[in-house]
């Protein structure tokens, strides 16, 4: 049960049986701020409750909820049952807990827990270090470390290894390294690092905006704001042993975080601003909405203590620019809002003078105060380099390279040079990445798809070009029997995080996505990345292959290339500057199979359209229907169709008729999907010996005649038996072989 003491404060109340020990308790009636409220952990996934701006979640035992109807409407009442709390137990024994003594006891904790948030060194300060060695160089605060240890991280990755230092020194950071690296803490930890070595906030002040964390989606943005809050729950006092299970005295959080996004109450997040936050993490858009509407916030960025890009080459291109710059412009301290100033624009300082500025800006000690990360897995050479002369060699702006370029330059870096980490891998990919490619008639990409998604059952994570297409192919997936969901921009955001919660919570499903969730968004265990359509841009390539073979595991790419986009695979790839299209491998498909699918696809597609056009006569009847109501028309008797009841309405005949495919498609999907080479009469007599897979189990159960395999292994074996063909011009026929295609 969800109640909610204050607007913005949400609780859970769990009306909890009671033990034994407990029944012989006291039942007194308390105000709902005197229970004994816990801080609840929160999950880590990303969700709708988790994100809308609650600070924190807490619950409450034996408490019974009584409602009293009253003449002023209904009232609850709380009957505390339980053992007290920790603090109430100093009452004399057998001494009757009275209400008054309650909220006395209850000024006492605040009072308790205030004193506590003033002094260094309660429970939550310590570490034992040795039990994480390699993180000790970098003396994280303990709530780091415990949330590190509990997670077993037990080593840096290396952006973290190479960022921290420099990072927690206080210097600007460039990091460029491959997706699934672990930015996130890279720039993350350091942030909470000097949050949470500050003093603790008291409940009744307002937080000061210490740092802010942009980035370029919704779910990016949530995904960050849940990773930094998995770093500073500590453990509920149930995982403690030396407290049994006794409420710890209550407080506000350490570090308050928060996320804002579009497509989410705006009302619920003005809120959460209002009473203030550590981190902000946001998308510009919405930032930018209630930034021309709150003049403390624009002030707060004023004082900033870090700007974080995340993914900041994705933010240009999304449209969001304007809105980036304008509030990149709002953390500028007053010395570079005078450089950026159009006048300014365009002339060049020598070294000698830029000195000069920069030491005023150190003494006023404005400037100095922002740290700048920016973090992505693709910032180009050519920009880091731009980056690193200009700053140095103070800037022609007038010239900058791009519009990325551009932003950077306007990028309150406190240091001429800032530190540029540049980890990507030198062939791009992670090493651990498979990429596959298979060509066909655009036509065909569904049967195409369909074999794969049958043949490797897994997560795969399916990036279409259009929204559309997406439309098109979702309930051609769900005729088919498959768990496919959507994920675009014109879904509602609680749609779209409810799908990509399913999709990460069901290990053989797929999701169908723009590239929305091309950039950052950590889904463990993606098993495919499959592009339907050719992406427009390397970068696009190298993020949506970066969905999998996240965090040292394995993973695969397949490439769904029409003739018509050979062209532009070609130009992408080589801008790559390291694979060719000809170094991607041809996916094995078995051909034979494609025939059988084809036919279970015709059908859907054929069900999907008469189904659609259901669909649309009806809303045109019902719009028809009502626009000659709303103008006192009288319908002629064409349009009412038979529904007068002297014959079946056409609605009835179309529904019959798609009943009918429905049942067909049904009994085509029953059919077991049988290899070549196998005898349908006597599995022994077949060319293919499936009798030993069958018996141990290894057999793929959706295809007969393969064994259960991924698609990196496939690949792998079928390369290497390329390899051995070719050594052999005389290939078989059956290797060779074309499928020709859906045709009629
Ligand atoms: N030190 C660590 N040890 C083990 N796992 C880690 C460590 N740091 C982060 N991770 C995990 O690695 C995964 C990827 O991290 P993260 O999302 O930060 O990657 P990223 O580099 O930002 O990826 P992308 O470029 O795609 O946004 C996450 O699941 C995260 O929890």
């Amino acid at each position: 049960m969800l109640l909610s003491k204050k607007a913005s404060l949400k609780r859970k109340l769990k009306s909890s049986s009671l033990n034994s020990s407990r029944k012989k308790s006291k039942v007194v009636p308390v105000g709902v701020d005197e229970l004994p409220w816990k801080t609840l952990t929160r999950p880590s996934v990303s969700g709708v409750e988790e994100d809308v701006g609650l600070l924190m979640l807490e619950e409450v035992e034996d408490v019974e909820v009584v409602y009293e109807d009253t003449g002023s409407g209904r009232f609850a009442k709380f009957n505390f049952k339980g053992k007290a709390p920790q603090v109430v137990e100093d009452t004399p024994e057998g001494g009757e807990t009275t209400r008054a003594e309650i909220t006395d006891v209850s000024a006492e904790s605040q009072k308790l827990s205030d004193e506590i948030l003033e002094n260094e060194g309660s429970e939550e300060d310590t570490f034992d270090t040795d039990a994480l060695p390699n993180w000790a160089p970098h003396t994280l605060h303990p709530i780091l470390l415990q949330s590190l240890h509990r997670r077993n991280f037990t080593d840096p990755t290396p952006i973290q290894a190479k960022a921290l230092p420099v990072a927690l020194k206080g210097k600007d950071v460039v990091g460029i390294a491959e997706t699934g690296s672990g930015k996130t803490l890279a720039y993350g930890i350091p942030i909470l690092q000097y949050i949470l070595s500050k003093p603790k906030t008291k409940s009744n002040d307002k937080r000061q905006l210490k740092a802010l964390i942009l980035a370029p989606t919704r779910e990016l943005a949530l995904q960050v704001s849940s990773h930094l809050k998995a770093c500073l729950s500590t453990p509920g006092p149930t995982e403690k042993s030396d407290d049994a299970g006794a409420p710890r005295a209550k407080g506000p959080p350490r570090v308050s975080v928060a996320a804002i996004v579009g497509g989410m109450s705006a009302q619920k997040q003005r809120r959460v601003l209002e009473r203030g936050v550590d981190v902000l993490i946001a998308t510009p858009g919405r930032l930018w909405d209630l930034l021309s509407e709150d003049d403390s916030l624009a002030t707060q960025l004023k004082a900033l203590k870090f700007l974080v890009l995340d993914e900041a080459d994705r933010m240009i291109e999304t449209g969001h620019f304007a809105e980036l710059d304008n509030i990149v412009r709002l953390t500028l301290r007053q010395s570079r809002e005078d450089d950026n100033d159009p006048e300014f624009l365009g002339e060049q300082r020598d070294d000698e003078e830029r000195e000069i500025a920069d030491g005023e800006d150190n003494e006023d000690g404005g400037k100095d105060e922002l740290q700048t990360f920016v973090f992505s897995a693709t910032l180009s050479k050519d920009l880091q380099k731009n980056l690193k002369k200009a700053k140095r060699k103070g800037v022609n702006r007038k010239a900058t390279a791009s519009t990325l370029d551009e932003l950077l330059m306007k990028l309150d870096f406190r240091d001429p040079d800032p530190e540029i980490i540049d980890l990507s891998p030198e062939g791009v990919f992670v090493s651990s990445l498979k990429q596959s490619q298979v060509e066909c008639m655009s036509a065909d990409k569904d049967v195409y798809l369909y074999y794969f998604l049958l043949r490797y059952p897994g997560r795969s994570l399916i990036f279409l070009s259009s929204i559309d297409g997406i439309r098109r192919l979702s309930p051609l997936m769900e005729l088919l029997q498959l768990k496919a969901f959507p994920l675009h921009s014109q879904l509602q955001q609680k749609q779209r995080l409810k799908n990509l919660d399913r999709f990460k919570s069901i290990p053989n499903s797929i999701l169908l996505a723009t590239d929305i969730a091309a950039r950052g968004l950590d889904i463990p265990a993606v098993d495919h990345v499959i592009h339907y359509q050719i992406p427009r841009s390397a970068d696009v390539y190298v993020h949506r292959n970066g969905r999998t073979a996240r965090a040292s595991r394995e993973g695969f790419s397949l490439l769904m290339c029409a003739p018509d986009e050979k062209r532009i695979l070609r130009g992408l790839l080589s801008s790559l500057g390291t694979l060719d299209s000809n170094e991607i491998p041809d996916m094995p498909i078995e051909i034979d199979l494609l025939d059988k699918l084809k036919a279970r696809v015709q059908l859907a597609r054929k069900i999907d359209t008469a189904q659609h056009k259901v669909k649309k006569e009806k809303h045109d009847k019902n719009w028809m229907r009502e626009t000659a109501e709303a103008m006192e028309l009288e319908l002629d008797s064409d349009f009412a169709d038979s529904d007068d009841g002297a014959g079946p309405k056409r609605s009835d005949k179309h529904d019959s008729k798609n009943a009918q495919l429905k049942a067909e498609l049904k009994h085509l999907l029953s059919q077991p999907l049988i290899a070549r080479g196998i005898s349908k009469r006597y599995i022994t007599s077949g060319a293919r010996d499936i009798v030993n897979e069958l018996i141990d189990n290894s057999h793929n159960r959706t295809m007969l005649g393969f064994k259960h395999s991924d698609a990196r292994t496939d690949l792998v074996n079928y390369k290497t038996s390329a390899r051995k063909r070719k050594a052999k011009p005389e290939a078989s026929v059956e290797e060779t072989e074309e499928w020709t295609g859906l045709g009629s």
